[in-house]
């Protein structure tokens, strides 16, 4: 059965921090063509592979790889808050494959999700639970994190996953491209903060309201300051044009400290964008139809947005 893919970076800044320039309406017509892609393939399963930011995981038990057979979203950074319309036999199916395939990932009956599920649902479908998903998770901010390879090799037995169900379905990768926004890491965390990431479940209004504020300040920092954010457009083109001409294997040479230097702490979760696609490839050759670039400091992002889809789609 046919899979296509669209991968968009998210950012926690869409909603409260004005870029210069035209970037507003560029990635709002990059998403609108995103949405019609995406209607025009007519998914009945969306399979949403994305981070999470210390919200749903932490480091009390930290899978590199998780899927939901039932999943909330905590409603940050503007997002909807409550229960996906998780397709349960689907992500069980997936867990079941993945697993015998040989590929150990971890499965939640009631996995919490933040920004990175609920940012690009809303943006392709309208709200979090428009679509029937499975969401996976795949760890791309709290090191130590797998070798890159692993996460393609998840995507690869992933998509044969899917391919055994017979239904029309969407992967959907979230995050990237090359970008450094302020998060906590657990080495160098006070007291205070590394218990927040060891288990920060369920934080007071008043404490998501902090840990919001200090992104936004972030960002309205460079949008008044005309200071640039550590980005690396060059990265990133190579990374489009690695996936457009389909050497999605050359990642495996990638170590994750030469991903930190070139591209930000946060460039890891190209992963999503790696397991997407490594899941089409197992389908058959396929095409971008579509790729959209802008480095936008203000959201401190490298946002990209591409479509591909195998020839043989019918
Ligand atoms: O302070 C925290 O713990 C949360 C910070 C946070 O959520 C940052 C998110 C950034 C992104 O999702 C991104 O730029 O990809
Ligand atoms: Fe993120």
């Amino acid at each position: 059965m046919p899979l296509a893919v669209v991968t968009a970076s998210h950012s926690p800044l869409m909603h409260t921090v004005e870029p210069r320039g035209d970037a507003r309406n560029a990635v709002g017509s990059a998403f609108a063509q995103a949405r019609s892609f995406a209607a025009d393939f007519r998914p009945d399963l969306v399979v949403v592979v994305a981070p999470d930011h210390y919200n749903g995981m932490f480091y009390d038990l930290m899978p590199p790889f998780c899927v939901g057979t039932a999943a909330e979203a905590v409603g940050d950074y503007g997002t909807g808050q409550g229960r996906l319309a998780v397709d349960r036999h689907a992500a069980q199916h997936v867990v079941r494959e993945v697993l015998a395939a040989g590929i150990d990932l971890a499965m939640s009956e009631r996995m919490v999700v933040d920004h990175g599920f609920a940012q690009p649902l809303e943006l392709l479908f309208g709200a979090i639970d428009a679509v029937p998903v499975v969401p996976v998770f795949v760890n791309s901010v709290a090191v130590p994190l797998g070798p890159v390879r692993r996460t393609r090799l998840l995507g690869e037995e992933l998509g044969r996953a899917l391919l055994a169900l017979d239904r029309r379905v969407l992967l959907l990768g979230s995050g990237g491209l090359s970008h450094d926004p302020p998060l906590p890491t657990l080495q160098d965390a006070s007291p205070e903060v590394a218990a927040r990431l060891i288990a920060g479940r369920h934080p007071t209004p008043e404490e998501r309201a902090a840990r919001e504020g200090r992104v936004r300040d972030a960002g309205l920092a460079v949008a008044a300051s005309k200071a640039g954010p550590r980005l690396n457009p060059d990265w990133d083109r190579a990374f489009l044009d690695l996936l457009a001409e389909r050497r999605l294997t050359a990642t495996d040479a990638w170590t994750n400290e030469w991903i930190t230097d070139e591209a930000g702490n946060s460039a890891h979760e190209v992963r999503t964008w790696l397991a997407a696609y490594a899941a089409l490839s197992v389908v058959g050759p396929y095409a971008v139809r579509s790729s959209f670039y802008r480095p936008i400091p203000e959201w401190i992002a490298g946002f990209g947005i591409t479509m591909a889809e195998t020839w043989r789609n019918p």
